[in-house]
């Protein structure tokens, strides 16, 4: 794939050089420039580590996308080479190639997926270190250089849209620059600077990103006849909400290009349906579809008895407890439930595991607690999953070890609390008030809703008793008379 030189000035700065920006952001770079004229590229910088930056760059900045599943309601499998990354820049070792980009006329967006875990402040970050620790200090450490580089000239400022599945991405990626401008003494004229010549906008994304086809990897290369350790499979389906100003839709032609993409003032109602409905459902498939003893999403959504279930928990628990229009969360949930069901695309459960503590606190405690307050009941296969999550946290799927990836405080409190609950120190009731009332877990004390803790004891009881497949075969009966 090498030899072809990106003809687009470089136009975008991305933080990250993952598999979901790739198949989202340059993916749609690409689409405004064949089809809109944007006329941009790329360059993409590692936020930590070296990443895939030199792979990318031996590849002249192009990857292989494969998109796969439903387009316009006929089932599209696909690939193309995207072209809109100009090259990577390996900040360790080119630091002075991130300034000198820092100095260009025609640079103007910046763009970043850091997960989670990257909108942070980090006190030890310094100005003067190359590259400084984190994406938020490198970013401020860029726009100060930039400040700097043309005298504070309002024109230059640049629109960053964050990625990063987070609430307020925008102000959130503000409020830590902002933070480090006064950490280290950065004179008023930057921050005045930084207020009024850029813009920091929140977004939402969506797009499911399978990445690297590990099962079919090299069944394709055979099929392209060349090697691309970049490749990236995702699904046809994707939706970008950008928060921002009019004036930026003449900058992002998204509507020229046919995009499903949007620039909106309010993306509160976009972001929740995506998060309760979409990721939610993910998190919530997930302990008990994987204890029940499948693997991937479209097995779970496919099973006559976790379909059921999941399709169920989202049509009589996750919906009625939002506050908008049942009409269109119902639409929602339909094309959700589709894109669950694409048979190309081999989304593991497993790789749905990490952190989903936090990931079901974030996503599926909020519709509990609204679904309590709204019927005066417990909605029943939520109250399932988090038992199930519960059991989850034990460790093992029949015979196989579960390799969980949460925070070592989060697997060492089960580890130590299941070994009581098995050697009959500690009671199952006990060892669910104990984890539901962990108010640093959930940011509440989920043991005071009314008939919970007793509830999640005796699905619990369940399990060990007769093992999670039975449980899930006879709540399913229950649950559907
Ligand atoms: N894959 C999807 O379907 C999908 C869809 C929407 C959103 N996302 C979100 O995108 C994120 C990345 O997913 P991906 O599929 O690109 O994964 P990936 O493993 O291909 O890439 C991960 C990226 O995140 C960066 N990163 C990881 N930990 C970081 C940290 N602590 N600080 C700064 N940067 C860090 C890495 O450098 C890399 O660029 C996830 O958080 C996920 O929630 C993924
Ligand atoms: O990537 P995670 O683990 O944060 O969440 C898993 C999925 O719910 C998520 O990746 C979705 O596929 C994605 O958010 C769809 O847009």
């Amino acid at each position: 794939m090498a030899g072809v030189t990106n003809r687009y000035p470089e136009k975008v700065l991305q933080f990250g050089e993952g598999n979901f920006l790739r198949a989202f952001a340059d993916w749609q770079i690409q689409e405004m420039n064949e089809k809109a004229g944007f006329n941009g590229s790329v360059v993409v910088v590692q936020p930590r580590g070296s990443g895939k930056i030199e792979r990318l760059n031996h590849q002249d900045g192009l990857f292989t996308l494969y998109l796969q599943g439903t387009k316009e309601g006929q089932e599209v499998n696909e690939h193309l080479v995207v072209d809109s990354i100009s090259r990577g820049i390996n900040l360790d070792q080119d630091y002075d190639q991130y300034l000198q980009l820092a100095e260009s006329e025609e640079l103007r967006f910046v763009i970043s997926n850091t997960t989670e875990a990257g909108i942070r402040f980090n006190e030890n970050a310094r100005l003067e270190d190359r590259p400084q620790e984190g994406f938020p200090a490198k970013l401020t450490a860029f726009l100060y250089h930039r400040f700097q580089a043309f005298s504070g000239d309002s024109s230059k400022g640049c629109v960053m849209i964050p990625c990063e599945l987070i609430e307020n991405n925008g102000p959130e990626l503000k409020k830590v620059v902002l933070q480090y401008a006064e950490h280290w003494n950065l004179e008023q004229g930057f921050v005045e600077w930084l207020h009024e010549a850029n813009t920091f906008c929140s977004s939402l994304v969506d797009r499911i990103v399978p990445g690297y086809p590990k099962d079919s990897g090299d069944e394709k290369e055979a099929e392209l006849g060349y090697r691309d350790e970049l490749m990236v499979v995702s699904e046809q389906y994707y939706l970008f909400v950008i928060e921002g100003p009019e004036w930026l839709k003449n900058e992002l032609p998204f509507e020229k290009a046919g995009l499903n993409s949007f620039i909106v003032d309010d993306l509160t109602a976009y972001r929740e349906r995506k998060v309760r409905i979409l990721n939610g459902a993910h998190t919530a498939m997930l302990p008990v579809c994987y204890l029940y003893g499948l693997d991937t999403v479209s097995q779970s959504v496919n099973d006559e008895v976790t379909g059921a279930f999941i399709k169920e928990m989202i049509a009589e628990e996750m919906i009625p407890a939002m506050k908008y229009s049942e009409e269109e969360m119902k639409a929602y949930a339909q094309d959700v439930l589709e894109r669950f069901r694409n048979p190309y695309i081999h989304h593991f459960l497993s790789s749905l595991a990490l952190n989903a503590i936090s990931k079901f606190n974030a996503r599926n405690v909020p519709t509990l607690v609204d679904y309590v307050e709204k019927k005066q009941k417990l909605p029943q296969r939520l109250t399932f999953s988090l038992s199930a999550l519960l059991y989850f946290y034990k460790g093992k799927r029949g015979e196989e070890d579960i390799p969980l990836d949460d925070s070592s405080e989060i697997i060492e409190e089960f580890k130590e609390l299941w070994q009581k609950v098995d050697s009959k120190e500690l009671q199952l009731t006990a060892f669910v008030q104990d984890i539901l009332s962990k108010e640093q877990w959930w940011g509440r004390d989920l043991s005071s809703i009314s008939g919970l803790t007793t509830a999640v004891a005796e699905h619990l009881k369940v399990f060990e008793d007769k093992g999670i497949k039975a449980a899930v075969l006879e709540v399913n009966a229950a649950f559907t008379k």
